[in-house]
């Protein structure tokens, strides 16, 4: 960041700090808020420049829609202006009454529609965003109130927007003229369907832009009474011939090729045409397309726009096989011939173009190859043929493609004009301009030369009005005018085309003169020019010399010059077209008057194009002007791109920062004696009671030492400065008591705040702590809630795990129970079966000694028994001897006896009974030993 620097008023005038040490400069480059200026003492100043911008207050953020409204008219507010509009999508901005339009690089359909005309119908300009309805508005209403003919005058540079501008400007006329309901193809229609027909041929694809009109146009509509569209006129100017031959990467040729490399086979037949890489004023760029552009719709919408402004069929066949014949002749190459300085056809390739080219031309193709190879010297003695060259002969075979082309271009031109037709009756007109804007270029040849006179001669004529409307201001208001000093361009206007003595007049001499070379004119101009302000020869140059235009200087090669100044179609040219048997070749090349041929064969473009100027300068000064300055954002042609630079060029250039100027030279500043107060009555507070508006105006003036400012009858004229000196001290005013006010209110704001801030904390520290308590509350319940968890699941899963061993132990247990209990019940089987055995070896023993005993009883029983028996038997015989006691113990004996006898037979069966018993045990314990045994086992 550099010096400080204010800028008070201009373009070009700077001072320090507000002090009154001017500094006269230019901004050379502007970042952001900091600004290059190159001061006229040669010094480089980068300065902050963002106390310049507007202030707040005064400029929305969005900008203003009339940069006048602006504090500060000078380059940087401008700029700003536009640039903060411009993001925005605000295209359009006022300088008073010139409209600003920069180029959006997008479509932006809801600026354009049939509404938006509907609203800017009859509302007053400025009422309404600025836009260009509202320019033509203006104008059909300044004609109908002022019943004078009016002109928009658009101008930019190549790409800035002036063509796209242009055709909705005649869109709103025809929607504010046109007639409804009309049958069949009406004069506003014509006139707005000629533009797809003058763009087909007269616009091409450019780097700056990819559809640039290679030609100046002026298009008059004329009203009738009622202020309907009755004719219109178009007037074109300078169409640029030599890219008919010559094309530079990566620019076209004219559109209307393409468009016919594209047409529908049967046409591409018809013409004999093909692939446009094959042809030779095509291929010598490598672009044959342009983005979103399709070539064969365009071709099929150029010929319905040639039925719509009355190009019959048969008319659009010819120039469609003029334009192929013309592809055709930059196909034919010629080589040396036999002769010495001679040429002829190179090859069959060659041939076979010449012959469809004089076929398409309707012409003698020998006499066409004679027109290209030779020429003609007419003598005293006679005519003399004399062949050409090679190269001779193609220069012959390029002049005939372009002016084939540009008499073509013409012919449309003359066409749609007749077609649409004229009205002798109207009374007014509106001319709409489409011109090139300044150009500047690395080489500037002749053709840059002529654009940049029409744009002098344009800035004039701005320069005249702008100045003139100043004027106007000042008469009104009644102020002594008489010092303002308006600067003029008329020497650059007289160095280039006074008679005699101009540049375009010695270049005309050159021409007239055989011997003359471009060397020969350089010198002459610089011997004609030197001294001349406006007029400069570069260091080491031999024919390049620089001219000081008002856009700055521009230096011009005059290599070309003669040849681009020499308007005169080659008399076997002429000759071979006008003998075609096709009507529309022939009237392409009408017979020369028979004074003219015999006169001179040379005519000055450079002349011709200064009268047709000088017309348009007549004609647009019987109209009301209003202009439309074109700005191209960038040099990318995208959109939402702003180049600072780019665009203050485009703005010196096209002379909105001289409106600026002129109106900086007189009283820049003016402000009604009610706004002035408004602003500015705050200096002196104590002078407002009690005096009058312009008493009060004048004393706060004089109070702050003001010189040269002027009062009106309704206004304060401030020179340039003192608005920013006046604004300056108000500022300071403003400052103090704002400081003071800031004091106040900050600290009323800091307590409030405090305040606020204290409750804020409490209620924020309230809110904590039952956020802070809620989640300790929370934490806690979780905790609870997990250790019952916990525990549900540990109980659980020893219960699972005590269940487990549960079941494992009965398992155990119950297998080492029933372990035991097989071991008890063997046991017991055990001992029961060794009970059984005992009970019965006992049982056998005791039977065994019962029987023993019993027997050994019975025997000792029978025994004593017997003894007994036989003692008593001895006793009873012994008795029986008695007699009867004999017989009773007789027979008790034979009871006896039968007694005994039972008994021992009763013995007798026991005792086998138990024999066999014993047997039997005995057999049982043998067994019982054996499943002893088999148990030990
Ligand atoms: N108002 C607009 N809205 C959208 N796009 C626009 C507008 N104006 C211009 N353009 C775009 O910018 C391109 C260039 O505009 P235009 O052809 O009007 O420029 P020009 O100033 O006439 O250039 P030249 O002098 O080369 O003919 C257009 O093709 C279009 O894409």
């Amino acid at each position: 960041m550099g010096t400080p620097v204010n800028i008070i008023v201009g373009s070009h005038v700077w001072a320090e700090d507000s002090e009154v040490a001017w500094v006269d400069g230019e901004v050379k480059e502007i970042h952001g808020r900091d600004a290059t200026i190159i001061t006229t003492t040669g010094k480089t100043i980068v300065a902050d420049i963002s106390s310049m911008y507007p202030k707040d207050t005064e400029a929305p953020p969005a900008g203003v829609d009339d940069m006048t409204k602006l504090a500060y008219l000078h380059e940087p507010g401008v700029l700003h202006n536009l640039a903060c509009r411009f993001a925005l999508n605000e295209i359009y901005t006022y300088t008073g009454n010139i409209l600003i339009a920069v180029n959006p690089f997008q479509r932006l359909p809801h600026l354009y529609e049939i509404h938006m005309m509907e609203q800017y119908k009859g509302t007053a300009f400025g009422e309404l965003s600025p836009h260009l309805f509202a320019v033509a508005d203006t104008c059909y209403r300044a004609m109908i109130n002022e019943q004078g003919s009016q002109s928009i005058l658009v101008s930019g540079e190549s790409g800035a927007g002036k063509t796209e501008t242009t055709k909705m400007l005649m869109r709103y006329l025809a929607f504010m003229g046109g007639r409804s309901g009309t049958e069949g193809r009406t004069v506003e229609q014509q006139v707005l369907e000629s533009n797809p027909v003058l763009e087909a041929f007269g616009n091409a694809k450019t780097v700056k832009n990819n559809n640039s009109s290679r030609f100046g146009k002026f298009v008059e509509i004329q009203f009738d009474n009622n202020w309907k569209i009755s004719g219109a006129a178009i007037r074109t100017y300078l169409l640029e011939r030599s890219r008919v031959c010559q094309v530079s990467d990566p620019e076209r040729n004219y559109h209307c090729f393409y468009m016919l490399c594209a047409a529908p086979a049967e046409d591409i037949n018809r013409y004999k045409l093909g692939d446009p890489r094959t042809f030779h004023y095509l291929n010598q760029s490598s672009c044959y397309e342009v983005a979103n552009v399709d070539d064969a719709r365009e071709y099929l919408e150029t010929r319905n726009a040639m039925d719509v402004v009355g190009i019959s069929q048969e008319e659009q066949d010819a120039i469609f096989r003029v334009v192929s014949a013309i592809l055709h002749l930059g196909n034919i190459d010629f080589i040396k011939g036999d002769e010495v300085d001679s040429s002829k056809l190179k090859d069959d390739k060659s041939f076979y173009h010449l012959q469809t080219a004089a076929e398409l031309l309707m012409c003698d193709k020998k006499a066409l190859e004679d027109s290209l190879c030779k020429r003609v010297i007419v003598t005293p003695d006679g005519n003399i043929t004399k062949p050409l060259d090679p190269d001779s002969a193609t220069l012959s075979r390029d002049a005939l493609a372009k002016t084939v082309y540009s008499r073509l271009f013409d012919w449309i031109v003359d066409k749609i004009n007749s077609s649409i037709g004229q009205d002798p009756n109207s009374s007014s007109l509106i001319g709409v301009l489409d011109i090139y804007g300044f150009e500047s270029f690395k080489i500037n040849s002749f053709e840059q030369l002529c654009i940049n006179l029409t744009n002098e001669k344009l800035q004039q004529h701005f320069n005249q009005h702008v100045f003139k409307m100043e004027q106007e201001e000042y008469t009104k208001d009644e102020i002594n005018w008489s010092y303002v000093e308006f600067v003029d361009n008329q020497d650059v206007l007289d160095l280039i085309e006074k008679k005699p003595g101009g540049i375009i007049a010695l270049l005309d001499e050159a021409c007239m003169f055989p011997k003359s070379t471009h060397e020969t004119f350089a010198q002459k101009m610089y011997q004609t020019y030197k001294g001349h302000k406006r007029f400069k020869k570069p260091k080491l140059a031999r024919t390049d010399f620089t001219v000081n235009h008002y856009a700055g200087d521009v230096t011009y090669e005059a290599d070309h010059f003669l040849d681009k100044n020499k308007d005169y179609v080659v008399a076997e040219h002429q000759a071979l077209l006008n003998a075609s048997t096709c009507s529309f070749v022939a009237n392409l090349f009408p017979p020369l008057p028979e004074e003219t041929s015999k006169q001179s064969k040379f005519s000055s473009i450079g002349t011709r194009f200064k009268q047709q100027l000088q017309a348009l300068m007549e004609t647009l000064s019987t109209t009301e002007p209003h202009y439309i300055r074109c700005v191209k954002p960038n040099t990318v042609l995208k959109p939402g791109i702003f180049e600072n630079v780019n665009v203050l060029n485009q703005l010196r250039c096209g002379g909105v920062l001289e409106a600026i100027r002129i109106s900086c030279a007189g009283y820049p500043t003016k402000r009604t004696f009610d706004e002035f107060l408004d602003r500015f009555g705050l200096l002196a507070p104590d002078i407002l009671d009690g005096s009058d508006e312009k008493s009060a105006c004048i004393a706060i003036c004089d109070r702050m030492g003001l010189k040269g400012y002027q009062i009106g009858k309704s206004k304060v004229f401030l020179r340039a400065g003192q608005m920013a000196e006046l604004d300056a001290r108000r500022t300071k005013i403003l400052a103090d008591s704002a400081r003071c006010i800031q004091r106040q209110i900050r600290t009323h704001l800091t307590r409030k705040e405090f305040i606020a801030v204290r409750r804020a904390a409490i209620h924020l520290q309230k809110l904590w702590r039952g956020q802070l308590a809620r989640k300790m509350y929370e934490q806690i319940r979780k905790e609870a809630a997990s250790i019952r968890i916990q525990k549900h699941l540990r109980a659980h899963t020893a219960r699972k795990s005590y269940i487990k061993f549960q079941a494992v132990s009965i398992v155990i247990q119950t297998g080492l129970r029933a372990m035991a209990a097989r071991n008890d019940h063997r046991n017991r089987k055990r001992t029961k079966a060794a009970n059984i055995i005992q009970t019965n070896w006992r049982r056998f023993e005791a039977v065994s000694e019962y029987k023993h005993q019993r027997k050994a009883t019975l025997t000792l029983q029978c025994l004593w028994r017997a003894k007994v028996a036989r003692r008593e038997l001895r006793k009873l015989r012994m008795a029986a001897r008695e007699t009867g006691a004999l017989k009773a113990a007789k027979d008790m004996l034979e009871k006896r006896v039968e007694e005994l006898t039972w008994r021992l037979d009763f013995e007798k069966h026991l005792r086998i009974r138990l024999e066999e018993e014993t047997e039997r045990i005995e057999k049982d314990s043998k067994l019982q030993k054996n499943a002893l045994l088999t148990l030990k086992v």
